[in-house]
């Protein structure tokens, strides 16, 4: 089971590296791993068990964090609203790739956060608002999704993962609230 030991910090090369895309069919270990990274999310948006496992609460979670240089992400957006308890998206991703996207950009007003990020970085981290993304899901089927708003920003900080980039490297250093014209703020 995935805990916070297993999920590497800034400092570690990996979180720089470029991610090698995984072999279709899956591999019996790729499909394993895709599992417990979403268990990992599940755990950590369940109160009880993540106070019992330490775990920092995520929406996504990238391969590289676990030291694993694999284009693999797992994501799990809850909705929000206690009565409906449907997650707005929840997928392991496999060679995930955008193929096109809004010209509109977005950003959380909130700024993001990243479990390999033990600080605060503020400052907004301008992102596509819609992207259209093609992966190979836990079945091996070829997906092609469109998302948009809070879950395109999910999707896009996890990609960047699998590309070295880490959040904050979007983030204008003169001035971190700077924000061009018709940028949506996500609250
Ligand atoms: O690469 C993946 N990561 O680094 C985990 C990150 C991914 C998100 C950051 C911004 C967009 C994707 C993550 O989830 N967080 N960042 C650090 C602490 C907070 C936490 C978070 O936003 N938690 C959350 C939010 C809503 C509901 C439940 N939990
Ligand atoms: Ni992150």
């Amino acid at each position: 089971m995935i805990t916070m030991d297993n999920i590497i910090r800034e400092g570690n090369p990996t979180l720089r590296a470029v991610a090698k895309e995984v072999t279709v069919p899956l591999a019996d270990e790729d499909i394993t791993l895709g599992t417990e990274m979403m268990e990992f999310l599940h755990n950590s948006q369940d109160p009880v068990k993540a106070e019992e496992l330490g775990l920092r609460g995520g929406v996504g979670l990238a391969a590289p964090q676990l030291d694993i240089s694999k284009r693999i992400i797992a994501v799990h957006v809850p909705s929000g609203d206690l009565e409906n308890p449907e997650p707005t998206l929840s997928a392991v991703m496999y060679n995930p790739k955008i193929l096109s996207h809004s010209v509109q950009d977005a950003c959380l007003g909130e700024g993001e956060g990243c479990l390999s990020v033990d600080r605060e970085v503020p400052g907004y981290v301008v992102r596509h608002n819609k992207i259209t993304l093609s992966y190979v899901d836990a079945a091996g089927v070829k997906q092609k999704i469109r998302l948009k708003n809070y879950e395109a920003i999910v999707v896009q900080h996890e990609i960047d993962h699998l590309n070295g980039v880490m959040f904050y490297d979007h983030i204008n250093a003169e001035n971190p609230y700077a924000l061009q014209d018709g940028v949506l703020v996500i609250e």
